[in-house]
C-alpha cells in the first residue's frame, strides 16, 4: 500500500511519515530526496522545482505494489492509494516556521496556504481517497496512531474536519497583506 502523507510545510509530515512508517513495517521516502536522487527537478534559488507528472511516474515505476509512506508536500500527486493531509492552526505554523527562520514571505505563503486550505484542496483534486488529521494539539506519535486506525477501519475520505477562519486574526500579524 503507498499511503502518502502531504499538508503545508511545518505541520509535521516528516515527523509523523517516520513514525507510521515505523509502526507499520513500510519504507519511509521523502519527495525531496527522491527528486534530487532521481535528478527530478530544476534548481530555482534555494529551491527545487519538481515537474509533479514526472515525479509521479517515477515514484510509481519504483514503488507500485510495494509498502511505502511518502512525506512531502508534493505527495498528494503521486497516484498512492490513500493521502493523508496533515493540518495544523495557523499559529503553529507560524511559530514552527519562525523557528526555523523561514524568510517573512515564504513564511507568510505558508501561514495562508494553511489557513484557506491549498494542499487539501489539491489533494482532493488529484485523489479520491483523502483523510485530514488535525495535528494541533496532539503528538506526533498520537497523529500516527489515528491515522493507522483510520486506514485499519477501512476509511476511504474523510474532509472538512477543520475550520482556521476564526484563526484569521491571530495570523494577521504574519500575513504580508500590504504586499497584496
Ligand atoms: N502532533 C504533531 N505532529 C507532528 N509534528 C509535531 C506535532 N507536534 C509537534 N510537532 C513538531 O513539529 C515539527 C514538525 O516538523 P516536520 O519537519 O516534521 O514538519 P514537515 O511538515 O515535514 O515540514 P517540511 O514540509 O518543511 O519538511 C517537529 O519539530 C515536530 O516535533
Amino acid at each position: 500500500m503507498i499511503i502518502a502523507i502531504t499538508g503545508t510545510p511545518g505541520v509535521g509530515k516528516t515527523t509523523v511519515s517516520k513514525i507510521l512508517a515505523g509502526r507499520l513495517g513500510y519504507e519511509y521516502v521523502s519527495v525531496k530526496d527522491f527528486a534530487v536522487e532521481r535528478g527530478i527537478g530544476t534548481p530555482v534559488g534555494e529551491e527545487l522545482e519538481i515537474d509533479v507528472d514526472e515525479l509521479a511516474d517515477a515514484m510509481m515505476r519504483e514503488f507500485a505494489g510495494r509498502d511505502v509512506v511518502i512525506d512531502g508536500h508534493l505527495s498528494h500527486y503521486v497516484p498512492a492509494d490513500v493521502v493523508i493531509v496533515l493540518r495544523a492552526h495557523p499559529k503553529l505554523v507560524a511559530e514552527r516556521l519562525e523557528a526555523r527562520g523561514y524568510p517573512r514571505k515564504k513564511l507568510a505563503e505558508n501561514v495562508e496556504a494553511e489557513l484557506i486550505d491549498v494542499i487539501l484542496v489539491e489533494a482532493i483534486e488529484e485523489n479520491e481517497n483523502v483523510i485530514e488529521v488535525d495535528t494541533t494539539g496532539k503528538t506526533p506519535k498520537e497523529v500516527a496512531n489515528e491515522i493507522i486506525r483510520l486506514i485499519e477501519r477501512g476509511v476511504k475520505k474523510r474532509v472538512g474536519i477543520v475550520d482556521w477562519s476564526d484563526a484569521y486574526d491571530e495570523v494577521l500579524p504574519y500575513l504580508n497583506l500590504s504586499e497584496g
